[in-house]
């Protein structure tokens, strides 16, 4: 089990306090950035390392050698050795839920036994994934027909949340890999979602991925019903709802219920969380849309990372540092959010997954004993692809009062080689860390405006606008390509980084009981919704705008 060990009263958390004086915004003299790069030329060397394809640079962070040996310190004093055993070995370190936390066994590619509850899952894992592919191939190939004997041309995967967001940002990013059919998804509760979806494709040559863990979901629910009336709709008959509906859920008897045939099904199971499901049968819809094997390559890319993060130390270990890393900024320099910025069009979702990724389990406020943390845990996480991020919000992260750690993500080949777009786009990249850690000096802007001619008055008054602190922290993630393989390692890399950091703050890192309040409330409105009265049952605000919406509605 997970240590209960509160981090504010280690040692290492002291210790931290007092050398975070060094840097701190009060501190006349403190460290910055660019005095450590010019005392240190090895600084790169010294505080990057290197994955497979993958370089992690995370030189330009405000750290020093003795930083990074408080942070391990922490980390040992917190137990996350012991954490890092505990999940691969399936203990139920998910303690509100008593289950275990293994969405590594499904990307466990040595196919080594992992036991829950005396049982090896590693053969039902293997079956799952063996559906999958005969599934795919006999989609692709058409094998598979449709009502009226075609061949499938497109998937519609009906999910939300973790039964959404992993499979679309993984499609998306992987583009270049699409075969012959092509996806589409579905999440939001809002009708315009499912109809604009529906609008693109054929009854005859469609098949509804109904995806969710639970098989309740009100808003997949509800999609999947009005994609079924649609389908009937527009063909014969009930019959050959078979042929268009498959299911992916861990709940069998809902699965049956809805209609689909138990044949039909592909199942995971409650020790595969939501966030983390993309690797089980919910990434069907990635397997049917990029091709069974490389949906093993990206299986395999996870699978090294996880390798890397359970058996290097800390001092070498990628998602640890990094996790170290955030922790500095989140609990001693109180930043609040941290930003993902793909270089990248085709990830253009990765920011958005791993936002549900970071907040849903971190986003917590009671540690593993049940009392309330007197310290912050886990950060708001955002996030656009470059270049566009630069014109729209880099001018907060550069000049603004707040501070936002970023994550700078790039390949270096790009799947697009059109003319010098991608060296444009790189040295965009490269530009942006330079600058958020250098900055522009007071002598730099004086010196500008003196060589553009402008007269002193004109630089006395333009010179605190011009002036960039810089200091601002960046870690860069260059792989050689966004592959399956390199694409499953940065995910299970960014996994790793927000269960490292659940562990040290001493919080449940894998449920989620924050959701249930809305959905139950929802579920108390929408009765209310269905007739025309006046609604009393509520707070003033929450009554008034029941009352306005009926009215408005009607006229
Ligand atoms: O897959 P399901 O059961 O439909 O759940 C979808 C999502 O439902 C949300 O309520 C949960 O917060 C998410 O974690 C989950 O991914």
């Amino acid at each position: 089990m997970l240590k209960k060990i509160n981090p504010a009263k280690t040692k290492a958390w002291q210790k931290l306090q007092e050398h975070y004086a060094l840097f701190s915004d009060a501190n006349s003299d403190r460290v910055e950035m660019r005095e450590l790069f010019r005392n240190d030329p090895e600084r790169f060397v010294k505080f990057s390392s290197k994955f497979e394809d993958m370089i992690v640079d995370y030189s330009k962070n405000i750290i020093t050698d003795e930083t990074l040996e408080l942070l391990f310190e922490l980390a040992e004093e917190c137990g996350l050795k012991d954490g890092i055993e505990a999940m691969f070995t399936g203990e139920k370190i998910n303690e509100t839920e008593n289950r275990a936390v293994l969405h590594t066994a499904l990307r466990n590619r040595s196919n080594k036994p992992v036991m829950v509850d005396g049982e090896d899952v590693m053969p039902k894992i293997n079956a799952v994934l063996e559906q999958m592919k005969d599934f795919s191939n006999r989609l692709s190939s058409g094998d598979w027909r449709g009502c009226t004997g075609k061949a499938i041309t497109d998937i519609v995967n009906i999910g939300i949340g973790g039964s959404d967001l992993g499979p679309f940002m993984v499609t998306e990013a992987l583009k270049p890999y699409w075969g012959n059919i092509t996806p589409h998804f579905v999440s939001n509760v809002d009708g315009t979602h499912i109809s604009e979806v529906l609008k693109k494709v054929c009854p005859e040559t469609t098949l509804f991925i109904i995806a969710s863990k639970t098989f309740t979901t009100q808003e997949t629910m509800t999609n999947a019903f009005t994609a079924r009336g649609w389908f009937l709709k527009n063909t014969d008959g009930e019959s050959d709802v078979s042929k268009h509906f498959v299911a992916v859920s861990t709940n069998r008897e809902e699965v049956e219920k809805f209609g689909i045939d138990p044949e039909n099904m592909f199942v995971f199971w409650d020790w595969v969380g939501g966030r983390y499901s993309l690797w089980s049968a919910i990434g069907l819809s990635i397997v049917c849309t990029i091709g069974y094997d490389n949906f093993i390559e990206l299986l395999e890319g996870a699978h090294a990372m996880d390798m890397h993060f359970r058996e290097t130390s800390l001092s070498e270990n990628i998602p640890a540092i990094l996790a170290f890393i955030g922790i500095w900024y989140n609990n001693f320099f109180g930043a609040e959010t941290e930003a993902i910025l793909p270089y990248d069009q085709y990830m253009h979702r990765f920011a958005a997954y791993f936002q549900q990724g970071n907040m849903e389990s971190n986003g917590k406020q009671v540690d593993r004993s049940g009392s309330r943390v007197d310290y912050q845990t886990g950060p708001i996480v955002w996030g656009e692809p470059g270049t566009n991020g630069q014109h729209a919000f880099y001018q907060l992260i550069h000049q603004g009062t707040k501070p936002i750690p970023c994550d700078f993500i790039a390949p270096a080949q790009t799947h697009n080689p059109v003319s010098d777009h991608h060296q444009k786009l790189l040295a965009n990249f490269f530009a942006q860390t330079e600058a958020l850690m250098m900055g522009k000096t007071e002598e730099q802007v004086r010196r500008e405006l003196t060589d553009a001619g402008k007269t002193e008055e004109q630089i006395k008054t333009l010179l605190p606008f011009k002036v960039f602190p810089g200091n601002k922290p960046t870690n860069s993630i260059l792989v050689k390509k966004i592959t399956p393989r390199t694409l499953g390692s940065l995910i299970a890399m960014y996994e790793h980084k927000i269960f490292t950091q659940g562990v040290i703050w001493n919080i449940f890192s894998f449920d989620q009981w924050g959701v249930e309040l809305g959905k139950q409330l929802a579920g108390n409105i929408l009765p209310e919704l269905t007739q025309d009265n006046e609604i009393d049952t509520h707070d003033c605000s929450t009554n008034g705008l029941i009352n306005t919406y009926k009215q408005m509605r009607n006229k």
